[in-house]
């Protein structure tokens, strides 16, 4: 598998990927080498606006938490700058908790868009807000409340339902499906739902899938978790997080629609969250802040261990 960074940014990015070995089926299960291929580490010519900004409008006044969890795994991810873009109370938690973060309207990267959000409850400015996010032809991550607006996203577009929104998803497209259909059997549904509305999806559970639009290059991720102790609210929430801040960061890479790189971030995204989890477990229960506080570290063992 060639790498699409050769030459591109860094040292370390600048090697080919490990060619993935644990293939099952059609699908591939996701790597620490893997990985650290698309984390992208900065250079000395770097500064925070080529390092790469993502916008986030997520939250609400209803689940405010979740912008805060969002923005939290997003900073530790690492990112030049994080525009937070939200309703007001969320915005002073936001702040409250990560200083760093810019209120002020900008260009932006990458979008991470409605987590937290409830589309019943959205107001119609906050949704024409959202929709000139999905307008502006950056890279999008979709998740929770604003999935409902992924008929109307562009193809570099990223959406992270559960199963249960997944179901809703298809159901807001005439197509009746349990939830229980999807979780058993997710790298089906992964796969249609990529099809159906040409996104990437990355599919969240205990098996994290992920699928691409198709291409003759489609490949399905897995990434497996080492336990469960992340089944907790806001952890997902941590993810978006994480997987905004990895596509600002990949920004440059992001162009081309012909390569899978879009799966790439996805399951680098999915595989940060379950390292970050099972090292802030140790094998106890641990909250999503715990997930995203881990971050960092667990991003800094990756990228070690890759250089031994
Ligand atoms: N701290 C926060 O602000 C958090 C905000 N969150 C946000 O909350 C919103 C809703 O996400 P969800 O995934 O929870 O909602 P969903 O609407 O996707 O799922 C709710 C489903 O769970 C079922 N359910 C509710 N309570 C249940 C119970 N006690 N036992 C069994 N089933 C039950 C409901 O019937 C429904 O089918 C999203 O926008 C999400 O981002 C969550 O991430 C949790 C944390
Ligand atoms: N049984 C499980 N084992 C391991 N990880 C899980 C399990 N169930 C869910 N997860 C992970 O936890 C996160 C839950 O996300 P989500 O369902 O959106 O929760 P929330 O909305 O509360 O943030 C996802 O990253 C998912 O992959």
């Amino acid at each position: 598998m060639q790498s699409i960074y050769r030459g591109a940014v860094s040292d370390r990015t600048e090697r080919t990927p490990t060619q993935p070995t644990d293939r099952t089926a059609d699908t591939i299960e996701w790597t620490a080498a893997d990985a650290v291929s698309v984390i992208r580490v900065p250079r000395a010519s770097d500064d925070k606006y080529r390092r790469g900004v993502l916008g986030i409008r997520t939250g609400s006044n209803t689940f405010p938490g979740a912008a805060v969890l969002g923005v939290d795994a997003a900073a530790r991810t690492g990112v030049g700058m994080i525009r937070y873009l939200g309703p007001e109370v969320p915005t002073t938690l936001v702040l409250q908790r990560r200083p760093e973060i810019v209120t002020a309207q900008g260009r932006v990267q990458a979008w991470l868009l409605g987590s937290g959000m409830d589309a019943e409850q959205r107001t119609d400015a906050e949704t024409s807000l959202v929709r000139s996010a999905l307008g502006e032809g950056v890279p999008c991550v979709i998740d929770a409340g604003a999935l409902d607006l992924v008929p109307e996203s562009g193809a570099r577009t990223i959406i992270t339902p559960h199963a249960g929104e997944l179901a809703s998803l298809w159901g807001r497209a005439g197509v009746t499906v349990e939830r229980s259909s999807i979780s058993d059997d997710p790298v089906h549904w992964a796969t249609a739902t990529a099809e159906r509305f040409g996104v990437t999806v990355l599919l969240k559970g205990a098996r994290t899938i992920i699928a691409g639009p198709t291409t003759s290059a489609t490949i399905v991720i897995s990434v497996t978790a080492a336990s469960s102790w992340a089944a907790t609210a806001g952890s997902g929430d941590v993810l978006g997080g994480i997987l905004g801040a990895l596509l600002a960061t990949n920004a440059p890479f992001l162009a081309d629609e012909s390569t899978d790189i879009l799966s790439r971030v996805a399951a680098t995204a999915a595989y940060v969250h379950q390292a970050a989890s099972t090292r802030a477990s140790g094998g106890g229960p641990i909250t999503a802040l715990d997930i995203a506080e881990s971050v960092g570290v667990t991003i800094a063992e990756l990228l070690g261990q890759d250089s031994r």
